[in-house]
């Protein structure tokens, strides 16, 4: 069974990946409230500059880091949009977060980017196997089950494995 070769550094990098995306949750009920759109592209400018400017500590390339944290904001919005809609939908509004955007919820995103340096840098080994794809399914099946936060962590892998087309 595939799960049992997936590598053992796959697990912390889901489970943090995972971990941004519970955080959105946050943001999506900061924005719930605030009126302030999803889309903030300055900020994104800012997250994957400070990504980029970290990218030596953890031996890994800028193009990498800049297409790593790009797909975990991608998710970030997809799971920001989908609660939205639930609420507008069920009609149910959410409660405030204890904390502000600016003071305390982005501060929990920044303080989770060395976590995922760190657990992405662990992983580049195993990147370009061809049982990539299986593990990285199978690892999210594991780790997520409401259907919001699986589709998100799919975007948010889904440059994780290097599979050379075949033809
Ligand atoms: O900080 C925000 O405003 C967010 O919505 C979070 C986030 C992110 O994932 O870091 C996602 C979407 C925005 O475009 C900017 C950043």
């Amino acid at each position: 069974a595939p799960a049992q070769q997936t590598p053992v550094q796959l697990q912390p990098l889901i489970a943090a990946m995972e971990q941004r995306l519970e955080i959105a949750n946050d943001v999506a009920r900061s924005k719930w409230h605030s009126g302030k759109p999803v889309q903030d592209s300055e900020r994104e400018r800012q997250v994957i500059q400070n990504a980029e400017s970290r990218a030596g500590e953890f031996k890994l390339g800028a193009d990498d880091v800049r297409e790593f944290m790009t797909a975990q904001m991608e998710a970030n919005k997809m799971v920001q949009y989908a609660r939205i809609k639930q609420w507008r939908e069920s009609d149910h509004s959410p409660e405030k977060p204890e904390s502000s955007l600016t003071d305390g919820i982005r501060g929990r995103l920044d303080t989770l980017l060395p976590v995922l340096m760190h657990s992405y840098s662990a992983f580049q080994p195993y990147r370009s196997d061809t049982r990539c794809p299986d593990w990285v399914q199978s690892e999210i099946q594991r780790q997520a089950n409401d259907p919001v936060i699986v589709s998100a962590l799919q975007r948010a892998a889904g440059d994780l494995c290097r599979t050379t087309p075949n033809q």
